[in-house]
């Protein structure tokens, strides 16, 4: 079947003039409540612990999590120049839709066409400056708003976040076919939630089942990132906003993978 990657209409978008982000990734998933968003924010936590100067676009429009994960709720102003995004306590420059809502509990009911309107003004109209590396959060799934993105903003590479269900390998293949077909390569996949260990006999449990991640990375040839573990206080960090503080290092081996 054609795709929209057979359409080589040019839809891209210049990010502000201010701005200088060297790399952007793309976070996907290919179902909702897999942790997508809680494995952007720990990979952009990451690497603010390296030093670099990070962002996290949070893309997700209708369902945004960044800003609750990381504890950031303020109303920014916006001016002729620009919006400029908040920061993190360890100053992670953030954007998200929530922002600009008086009322963060509000819903977003928009339609495609207002999603990516948003999008784009999170691209061209937020002075970012010098950004290393910019995080984008992509809604789960094929929709809208990641064919904005990846049609509008020049995405260097897509890390496609699954967890050990069986119907997320048909999933996760469609989100892979997705980025495929819009000729961006997949720096590679993370597994979350891929077991549990029980604080009093040590032994793990496979809540979600055996993984099928190495048969995925095998069949698409991609590789896997890093695998992580349920841990109920990565949990209670993305509520109660403290996310640069976890501790676990399941993805230390993904800085060299964005290199
Ligand atoms: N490894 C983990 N251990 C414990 N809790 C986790 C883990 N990963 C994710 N969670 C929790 O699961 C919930 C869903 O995670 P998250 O919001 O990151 O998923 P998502 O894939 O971005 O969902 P959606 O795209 O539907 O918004 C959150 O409450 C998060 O804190």
């Amino acid at each position: 079947m054609k795709g929209t990657g057979d359409n080589k209409t040019d839809f891209s978008v210049e990010t502000n003039e201010l701005n200088h982000i060297k790399k952007v990734i793309g976070i996907i998933s290919g179902k909702g409540g897999v942790g997508k968003s809680i494995v952007a924010s720990m990979l952009a936590v990451i690497m603010r612990r390296k030093g670099y100067n990070v962002a996290i676009m949070d893309a997700d429009v209708t369902g945004p999590s960044i800003p609750k994960a990381f504890g950031v709720h303020e109303c920014i102003p916006t001016s002729d120049i620009g919006m400029l995004p908040p920061k993190s306590k360890t100053g992670i420059e953030i954007m998200s839709v929530n922002f600009l809502l008086d009322n963060e509990t509000d819903p977003i009911v928009w339609r495609g066409p207002r999603i990516s309107a948003i999008i784009k003004q999170f691209w061209k109209d937020v002075i970012w400056q010098d950004i290393d590396y910019m995080f984008i959060d992509l809604p789960p799934g094929t929709a809208d708003a990641s064919l904005t993105v990846f049609q509008s903003i020049k995405v260097d590479g897509i890390i496609v976040v699954t967890s050990p269900q069986d119907l997320v390998s048909m999933i996760v293949s469609k989100a892979i076919k997705m980025a495929n077909m819009m000729d961006i390569p997949i720096i590679g996949i993370i597994e979350n939630m891929s077991w549990f260990t029980c604080d009093f006999c040590g032994k793990k449990y496979h809540i979600f089942g055996e993984s099928k991640i190495d048969d995925i990375c095998k069949e698409h040839n991609i590789r896997l990132l890093g695998r992580i573990p349920i841990v109920p206080e990565l949990a209670s960090a993305c509520d109660s906003g403290e996310i640069e503080n976890f501790k676990g290092d399941w993805l230390d081996g993904v800085p060299d993978a964005l290199d």
